[in-house]
This record gives C-alpha cells, sequence and structure tokens, in this order.
C-alpha cells in the first residue's frame, strides 16, 4: 500500500518509520524539509509540498502540531486542497478539536474526495511500537481502506460514527490525562514538603488501585527533573484549551480540568512548553513553598 505521511515531529516520524518498517511504500512532507532526510534513510520518498504528495498517493495521512497547523497544510498554497479529489482519501490523525475537523472534512467532500479523523492516544514508545489507540471518525469507506496502515500503527482502532467524535474523545482523554499529572506533581510535592519520599509514594502508587503506566513511566524521571519531551507540554496545554472549549460549548463544569489549564499555561510563560508535559512539576513544586514557614 502507498501512502503519503504530512508531518513529520515526534510522532509523526515514528509513526512514518512504522509504516516503512512493514513494507508500506511512504512519500513524507515536513514544513522543515530538511527532516524528510532521515526517513529517506529509511526508503521514503520525498514530496515538495503537500499538494505534491496528495498528487502521487491515494491515501496521506496528516500528524501536524495543532488546528492551525492542520489548517494550513490544507487550504494554503501548495496545500492538501489543490490535490484532492475522486479517489483519493485524506486522514488527519492530528489532535484539533471538532470545529477544525470538521471545517477540512467539508472543503475535502467538496472536492470529491474522502476524509476520517484519527486522533491517537499514546505517546512517542506507542507510537515506534505500533501500539497507538486510533480514535477514528468520518467516512467509514475510507476508514476500512485504512485499517491496513491503522493495524500497523496501533493495538486498537475505534471507528466513532460522524466526524468530530474522535476530535472529541482524543479531548476528554487528554482533558483526563493532563489532570491526573497535575494531580500527581501535587502529590509527589505535598510528600516531599512534608518529610517524606517521594519515591516511596510512587511505589505506593504503583500497588494500589490507581497504579496506573503514566505514573510509573513519568514519576521516577519526574523526580530527577528530567523532561525530554515525548509529550511536548504545549501540546498538552493546548488539548486542555480544547477540551476546556468543548465544556463551554455543552455547559459542563471542570473545575480540575481549568485549574491543571492554569498550571500547564504557568508552565508555558516559564518557557517549559517544549519540556515533556510532566515538567509541569516544575510549576507545583514551585508553587508548594517549604511548608515549614
Ligand atoms: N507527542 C505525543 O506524545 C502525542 C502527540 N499527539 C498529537 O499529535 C500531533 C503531533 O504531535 P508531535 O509529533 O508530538 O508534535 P511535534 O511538535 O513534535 O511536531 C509537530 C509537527 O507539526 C508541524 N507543524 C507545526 N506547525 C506547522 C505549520 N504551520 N504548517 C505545517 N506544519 C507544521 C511541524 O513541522 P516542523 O518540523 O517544520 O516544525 C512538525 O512536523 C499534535 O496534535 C499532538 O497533540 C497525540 C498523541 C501523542
Ligand atoms: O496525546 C498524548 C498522549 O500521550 O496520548
Amino acid at each position: 500500500m502507498e501512502v503519503g505521511f504530512l508531518g513529520l515531529g515526534i510522532m509523526g516520524k515514528a509513526m512514518a518509520a512504522n509504516l516503512l518498517r512493514h513494507g508500506f511504500r511512504v512519500t513524507v512532507w515536513n514544513r522543515t524539509l530538511a527532516k524528510c532526510q532521515e526517513l529517506v534513510a529509511l526508503g521514503a520518498a520525498v514530496g515538495e509540498t503537500p499538494a505534491a504528495v496528495v498528487a502521487k498517493c491515494r491515501y496521506t495521512i496528516a500528524m501536524l502540531s495543532d488546528p492551525s497547523a492542520a489548517l494550513s497544510v490544507v487550504f494554503d498554497k501548495d496545500g492538501v486542497l489543490e490535490q484532492i479529489g475522486e479517489g483519493k482519501g485524506y486522514v488527519d490523525m492530528s489532535t484539533v478539536d471538532a470545529a477544525t475537523s470538521c471545517k477540512i472534512s467539508e472543503a475535502i467532500k467538496q472536492k470529491g474526495g474522502a476524509f476520517v479523523e484519527a486522533p491517537v492516544s499514546g505517546s512517542k514508545k506507542p507510537a515506534e511500537d505500533g501500539q497507538l489507540v486510533i480514535l477514528a471518525a468520518g467516512d467509514k469507506v475510507l476508514y476500512d481502506d485504512m485499517v491496513p496502515a491503522f493495524d500497523v500503527l496501533g493495538k486498537k482502532s475505534f471507528f466513532l460514527g460522524e466526524i468530530g467524535n474522535g476530535a472529541k474523545m482524543k479531548l476528554v482523554v487528554n482533558m483526563i490525562m493532563g489532570s491526573m499529572m497535575n494531580a500527581l506533581s501535587e502529590g509527589l510535592s505535598l510528600a516531599d514538603n512534608s518529610g517524606l519520599s517521594p519515591q516511596t509514594l510512587l511505589d505506593v502508587l504503583d500497588l494500589g488501585a490507581i497504579a496506573n503506566p503514566m505514573f510509573k513511566l513519568k514519576g521516577p524521571s519526574m523526580l530527577q527533573g528530567s523532561y525530554n519531551p515525548a509529550f511536548p507540554l504545549k501540546h498538552q496545554q493546548k488539548d486542555m484549551r480544547l477540551a476546556l472549549a468543548l465544556g463551554d460549548e455543552n455547559a459542563v463544569s471542570m473545575p480540575v480540568a481549568a485549574a491543571s489549564n492554569e498550571a500547564f499555561k504557568k508552565a508555558r510563560s516559564l518557557g517549559l512548553g517544549d519540556l515533556d508535559f510532566s515538567a509541569v512539576y516544575e510549576v507545583l513544586k514551585g508553587a508548594s513553598g517549604s511548608g515549614k514557614a
């Protein structure tokens, strides 16, 4: 199967490499074109523009940072829209809001093309290992065509119906994840400031009912102050912001998520946006004081 791939950031690079490893023919494009070379070394071809990739490939996948990037790659000059049409499919796996996804879907359908949104749950390592959870919605025929690729990229794909449902599900999941990261950070800080060992707290958590892979993976590196980005904090804050907007639209009160968003915003304002989202711990540590005034 031949696919185009737009966006070679942390996730896109791992996903495109995975497709190549599994025998897919992949044509890649990235805004910073130099980043394509690593994929060329693995057997990829390069398209000079998103339009060139879509012209060449029947199916094109995108993995871009945020709504503005997702829209730009479709609607701007040399964008996807210039070459999409009958018999071609576009699959956007970026995390965006439902309105962005709907706008892209409408434009592509008007040109005769098919569209699926398919944001993913799972970070850098699951992307490398083909263990993502795919939250797809939109054109069911295109979804079925993409199953061989989804099977390589993920451990499970959900088809959630109409466009927007994949985006919304992803935002709900990441809203919970961001709030959990804040709760963990506060807990580590509270343990530390009240004379307990934060490492022992992690050991206790890992044996109980709230044990989870995220605490297990991120906890030890947080204690070392090591925040190599797997999921950049600026993207987690974008997801909190979009989830809160979804809450606004539906009159859902989300005080925990709102407080968590403030901590991520604060972290961004301190220049931590490109670090892993677990760097929010630095903000909550800083906010705690010594506790022994
Ligand atoms: N990292 C993670 O753990 C996960 C991330 N996600 C989501 O996946 C998406 C990608 O994340 P990730 O790979 O981590 O992000 P990165 O920041 O590593 O990569 C972002 C990509 O978007 C491109 N881009 C940004 N702005 C534009 C623009 N205006 N026009 C064209 N291309 C643009 C970048 O190009 P350039 O190289 O030129 O900057 C790069 O290819 C995000 O929506 C994120 O929320 C979902 C699940 C997990
Ligand atoms: O969006 C991030 C993730 O880990 O999932």
